[in-house]
C-alpha cells in the first residue's frame, strides 16, 4: 500500500514535470508569447482600474480561455506537420479551424475587456480633466 501511494505520488509529480515542459515549450512560440504580454497588461491594468471580484473572474476566465486556445492551436500544428509534412489541403483546413479558434477566443476576451475597462477608463480620464481644468 505505501509502495503504491509512492509510486502514484512519483507519477503525479512526473505529470506536472511534464505540463512544466510543455509550458516552457509553448514559452518558446512567438504568439504565445504575445498574448502572455496582453495577459500581463490587463492584469496590470486590472489592478490600477481597481475592478471588481467578478470582473476578476472575467478577465482570468478571458486570459485562460486565449492561452488554452493558444496552446491546442500549437499542439495541432505540431501533430499536423508530424503526420504530413508535405502540404496538403486537410492540413490547411486543420490549421485554418484551430487557428480560428484562436481568433475566436481572441475576439471574446476583447470584448470582455472592452465591457470592463473601456467604462471605467472612461471615468478615469474624465476626472483627470476635471481635475486639471
Ligand atoms: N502542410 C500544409 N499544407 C497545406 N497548407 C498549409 C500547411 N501548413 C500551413 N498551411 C497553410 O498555410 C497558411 C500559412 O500557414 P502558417 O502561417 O502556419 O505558415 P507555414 O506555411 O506553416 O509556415 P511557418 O513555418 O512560417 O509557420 C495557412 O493557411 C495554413 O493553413
Amino acid at each position: 500500500m505505501k509502495f503504491k501511494t509512492k509510486r502514484y505520488i512519483v507519477k503525479r509529480k512526473h505529470a506536472f514535470q511534464f505540463a512544466f515542459y510543455g509550458i516552457q515549450e509553448l514559452v518558446k512560440e512567438s504568439h504565445f508569447r504575445i498574448h502572455v504580454l496582453a495577459a500581463g497588461m490587463v492584469l496590470i491594468m486590472a489592478i490600477v482600474l481597481r475592478i471588481n471580484v467578478l470582473e476578476w473572474v472575467f478577465c482570468v476566465l478571458s486570459i485562460g480561455l486565449v492561452l488554452f486556445s493558444e496552446a491546442m492551436n500549437s499542439a495541432i500544428e505540431t501533430i499536423c506537420d508530424l503526420v504530413m509534412p508535405q502540404r496538403h489541403p486537410m492540413v490547411k483546413r486543420i490549421k485554418d479551424i484551430a487557428a480560428g479558434a484562436v481568433l475566436i477566443s481572441s475576439v471574446t476576451a476583447a470584448m470582455v475587456g472592452l465591457i470592463i475597462f473601456v467604462p471605467k477608463l472612461y471615468l478615469w480620464v474624465r476626472e483627470f480633466f476635471l481635475l486639471v481644468k
